[in-house]
């Protein structure tokens, strides 16, 4: 199976939606926010579990909030922190509220035993700054959350440093570089849902590994020889053993 670099993983999402093959961006999130809370289901087989999931700004945000919907109809109880919406997921956002999905405005002090917590942060257009973080990491000693992580996110990724609770991670664990991986060694999920295809930054990552994204044409599949495994009848992921 191939893993994508930042630049592959870029141009095969244009490719999906552009005229060639017509995708909406709504399309693609939608199955790939079912695919995560199908994964998330999977794994945590708690019937009514506590679901926090952290959204990002872009994308992986859309992704998560697709999959806050779906896990709460699956009949989980759902928050979701939001630090810095996005306009053009209003839709989005509007659905989980229909769906009794709750708001968390502040991870200080949380009330709730959560279960699992969801990271939809950051997908494959994280940049951090690497240089910036060394100096600060040189000159203080002390654990400098990776990258120059624009806030509010700093904060977002330091609790999913340190909190206990289990953490799925949509596409790529948010803070890791998109290629070299978890080079500021950051938080290991115990859960992590590739869409389309696995990205190198994750080529090492020993926990459960499902695909989902169930959108390539077989077209495109061979140009960019993904190689992945079958999905099996109607399934939406399938766990990568590698
Ligand atoms: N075909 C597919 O696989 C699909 C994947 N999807 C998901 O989309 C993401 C990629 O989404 P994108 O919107 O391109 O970007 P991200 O969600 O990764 O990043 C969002 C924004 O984060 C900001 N950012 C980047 N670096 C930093 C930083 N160091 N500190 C703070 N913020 C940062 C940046 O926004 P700015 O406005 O601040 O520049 C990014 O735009 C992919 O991973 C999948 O999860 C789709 O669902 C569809 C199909
Ligand atoms: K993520």
């Amino acid at each position: 199976m191939k893993y994508l670099n930042s630049q592959e993983a870029i141009q095969i999402d244009n490719e999906l939606m552009s005229e060639t093959y017509k995708y909406t961006l709504s399309q693609l999130m939608e199955l790939a926010g079912l695919s995560s809370s199908m994964a998330v289901e999977k794994v945590f087989t708690k019937k009514e579990k506590n679901v926090l999931i952290l959204v990002g700004p872009g994308n992986n945000g859309g992704d998560g909030l697709v999959a806050a919907r779906h896990l709460s109809i699956f009949g989980n109880k759902v928050y979701i922190h939001y630090p810095k919406p996005n306009k053009n997921f209003n839709h989005l956002l509007r659905q989980c509220e229909s769906h009794k999905v709750l708001i968390l405005d502040d991870l200080s002090n949380i009330s709730v035993d959560f279960d699992v917590v969801i990271d939809a942060v950051f997908g494959f257009s994280f940049k951090g700054n690497k240089k910036k973080s060394y100096i600060e990491k040189y000159l203080t000693g002390i654990l400098i959350i990776k990258g120059d992580i624009r806030d509010p996110f700093g904060k977002v990724i330091k609790f999913l440093n340190f909190t206990k609770i289990p953490i799925a991670s949509i596409d790529i664990p948010s803070g890791y570089d998109v290629e070299k991986g978890n080079t500021d060694n950051l938080f290991v999920p115990a859960l992590l849902i590739s869409l389309t295809c696995p990205k190198l930054g994750v080529k090492n990552f020993k926990g459960r590994h499902f695909l989902g994204g169930r959108f390539i044409p077989n077209e495109l599949e061979v140009k960019y020889e993904l190689n992945t495994p079958s999905y099996h009848g109607s399934e939406q992921i399938v766990e990568i053993t590698n």
